[in-house]
């Protein structure tokens, strides 16, 4: 899509949280403009960020919906059935819907909207806020090929964004949706392995922090496998296959498999409720 179709495309966001403010803060660091978007939530209690960056806040989704080409749903999974039922009749064939929640599967976004409605599926990752997202998207039945690649213009600052098919998703949710949490929990634990050592624990964070952005920035911009930039680090008979060793006996990698298996399996249940 050509930067001045980006400009005047009508965004509206259901649901204020962490994600619409992380998608919507990538989207403006595009093309789109804040007076071009609209979002809308129950309370008042995370409408305040959005306005900061001038959007338009409403408590009415018929609002959103009503004033927008393009409808991110961003509430809570379980949320997302009565969302569409309140907002179905407000539904053109103008419109494209968007969903982000976790395991709530095309069919059932398809199935709530009027026939022939444009629907996409997003899972996209909480980095979108510093525009590092990794964010996968599958087109619904009714959603053309040219509806995909507008999303994918909408998107381009919030991140890496691809393309694949439904079943990739519940999959990405794991790896990448959650994936960020998981490491957090590594961030954390190596900066509290440095406290435990005896450093300050603020440069044990920072330090942790810097290292986990240093590692992923090499990994992404070497595009080696991560096996190859591990060895690079091994000195033989050194400090890091002293660590490695451990986290392979503490089962880390094993673990860490297993995490994203859950969460997976995770999505896959919520889509069946
Ligand atoms: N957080 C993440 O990292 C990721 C989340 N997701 C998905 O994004 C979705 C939102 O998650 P997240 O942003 O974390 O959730 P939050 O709890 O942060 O936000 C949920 C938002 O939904 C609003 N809301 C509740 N009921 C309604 C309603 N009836 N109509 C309109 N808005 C409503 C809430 O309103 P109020 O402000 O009044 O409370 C709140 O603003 C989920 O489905 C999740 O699976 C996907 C990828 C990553
Ligand atoms: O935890 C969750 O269910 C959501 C989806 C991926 C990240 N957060």
């Amino acid at each position: 899509m050509d930067p001045e179709m980006d400009s005047q495309l009508k965004i509206g966001f259901i649901g204020a949280g962490n994600m619409a403010f992380g998608i919507a803060k990538g989207i403006l660091s595009g093309n789109a403009l804040p007076a071009n978007i609209k979002v809308s939530a129950p309370s008042s209690r995370n409408l305040g960020r959005f306005q900061e960056l001038g959007v338009a806040v409403t408590h009415s989704n018929e609002e959103v919906v009503s004033g927008s080409d393009l409808v991110f749903v961003a509430v809570k999974p379980h949320l997302v059935a009565p969302v569409l039922t309140e907002i179905s009749e407000h539904v053109t064939e103008r419109h494209i819907i968007v969903s982000v929640a976790a395991g709530v599967t095309l069919a059932t976004v398809e199935e709530l909207l009027p026939e022939n409605s444009v629907a996409i599926r997003l899972m996209p990752n909480l980095p979108c806020l510093v525009q590092e997202g990794a964010l996968l998207f599958a087109r619904g039945s009714h959603a053309k090929q040219e509806d995909g690649a507008l999303l994918r213009s909408l998107l381009h600052r919030c991140g890496l964004v691809e393309e694949g098919p439904e079943a990739w998703i519940d999959i990405h949710t794991g790896l990448s949706g959650s994936g960020v949490a998981f490491v957090y929990l590594f961030a954390e634990a190596l900066a509290e392995g440095a406290v435990k050592m005896g450093m300050p624990s603020a440069l044990a964070h920072s330090i942790a922090s810097q290292t986990v952005l240093g590692a992923g920035k090499l990994l992404r911009e070497s595009g080696k496998h991560p096996a190859q930039l591990r060895s690079e680090v091994c000195t033989p008979g050194g400090t890091t296959i002293y660590g490695l060793h451990t986290l392979e006996q503490g089962g880390l990698r094993a673990a860490t498999m297993s995490a994203v298996e859950s969460a997976t399996e995770r999505a896959r249940e919520l889509g069946r409720k």
